[in-house]
C-alpha cells in the first residue's frame, strides 16, 4: 500500500500568536509537492513541525503512525556547516548511525555515487568552509540523499543554485521518487520552478492551508492577487505549463496572523 503523509487539523502556536491553523491533508508518497505561499505563510513551520521539531496540536503521520526521525531527510532553511570537515566526511554524516572505526565498504560507494550524482565529486577532498553558498546547499542535500529517506522535507533547498543546478537537483529528485517511492515536500518561492517540477502544490496563507493539488488548479489570476497581491500574465509555454510573468503589486499588508494574538 502507498505511504501517506497525513496532517489533521495541524496548529502551531509561537507565544500568543497562531502560525498554523487547523492544516489538514492527505498527501500520497511517490510524489514531489511544492510548498509555496508569501513570506510568512507558513511553509517553514509546516515543515519543522512535520519535522518533529516544535511542538504541535493536531495528528502529523506517516503511514498511519507518528513521524519517525529515522524516516525522515529533513533540510531546514538555515542550514550551515560550521566545523571544518571536508565535503566528503559531511555526506557521509549523512548515514552517522552506521560509521564506526572503518567506513564499511557500501557506505563508501553509496557516498562516491551521490557525489557523482550531484556533479560534486572534484569538491569530494574540498573544506566546506572554502565552498560558495550554492556549493554548500549542493553537498547539504547530497548528505540528506544519502540516508534515503523516504520522507525528505526540503526548505528552500535550490534557493543558493544557479539555473542550471536548480534543474540538475529538481531532475534528481523526480528520479529519487520515482525509484523510491519517498514523498518530497519542498518550500518554494519560484512559482514557476513549483509549477514546472512538483506533481502537487499545497499553497499556505496566513497560517491556513488554502489551497492543494495541481498547480494550475490551486494558483489562478485571482489567487495571485488575493493570496500575493500581484497582477500576472500566464504565457502558454511549449512544455503545456504557462509561465507566469508577474506584473504589479497590488499592496503590501501586515500578515492577518501576527495582528491578532
Ligand atoms: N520562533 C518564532 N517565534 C515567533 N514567531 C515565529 C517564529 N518562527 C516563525 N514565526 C512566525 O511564524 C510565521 C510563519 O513563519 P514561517 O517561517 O513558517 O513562514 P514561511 O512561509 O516559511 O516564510 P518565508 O517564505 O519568509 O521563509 C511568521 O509570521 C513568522 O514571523
Amino acid at each position: 500500500m502507498t505511504a501517506r503523509l497525513v496532517l489533521r487539523d495541524v496548529d502551531v502556536q509561537h507565544g500568543r500568536a497562531k502560525v498554523l491553523s487547523g492544516v489538514s491533508a492527505s498527501i500520497k508518497a511517490g510524489q514531489i509537492v511544492g510548498l509555496i505561499g508569501p513570506n510568512g505563510a507558513g511553509k517553514s513551520t509546516l515543515l519543522n513541525a512535520i519535522a518533529g521539531q516544535l511542538s504541535t496540536k493536531g495528528k502529523i503521520l506517516w503511514s498511519g503512525k507518528p513521524v519517525d526521525a529515522r524516516d525522515i531527510g529533513f533540510m531546514p532553511q538555515q542550514c550551515q556547516v560550521r566545523a571544518d570537515l571536508s565535503v566528503l566526511e559531511v555526506i557521509l554524516l549523512g548515514r552517522h548511525e552506521q560509521l564506526g572505526w572503518r567506513i564499511a565498504d557500501d557506505i563508501m560507494s553509496a557516498a562516491s555515487r551521490i557525489l557523482a550524482f550531484f556533479a560534486i565529486g572534484d569538491l569530494a577532498a574540498r573544506s566546506m568552509q572554502t565552498l560558495s553558498g550554492g556549493q554548500q546547499q549542493l553537498v547539504l542535500l547530497a548528505q540528506r540523499l544519502l540516508r534515503e529517506p523516504q520522507l525528505l522535507l526540503l526548505d528552500e533547498a535550490t534557493s543558493a543554485l544557479d539555473v542550471r543546478h536548480q534543474m540538475h537537483v529538481l531532475r534528481l529528485l523526480k528520479d529519487y521518487v520515482a525509484r523510491t517511492g519517498a514523498l518530497v515536500l519542498i518550500a518554494v518561492h519560484d512559482l514557476n520552478l513549483a509549477a514546472r517540477h512538483s506533481d502537487t502544490v499545497m499553497l499556505l496563507n496566513g497560517g491556513r492551508l488554502v489551497g492543494h493539488g495541481a498547480f494550475d488548479t490551486v494558483i489562478t489570476p485571482d489567487v495571485l492577487r488575493s493570496v500575493y497581491g500581484i497582477d500576472a500574465e500566464f504565457i502558454p509555454s511549449q512544455s503545456g505549463i504557462s509561465v507566469i510573468l508577474p506584473l504589479s503589486p497590488t499592496s503590501i499588508e501586515a500578515n492577518p496572523m501576527e495582528e491578532t494574538p
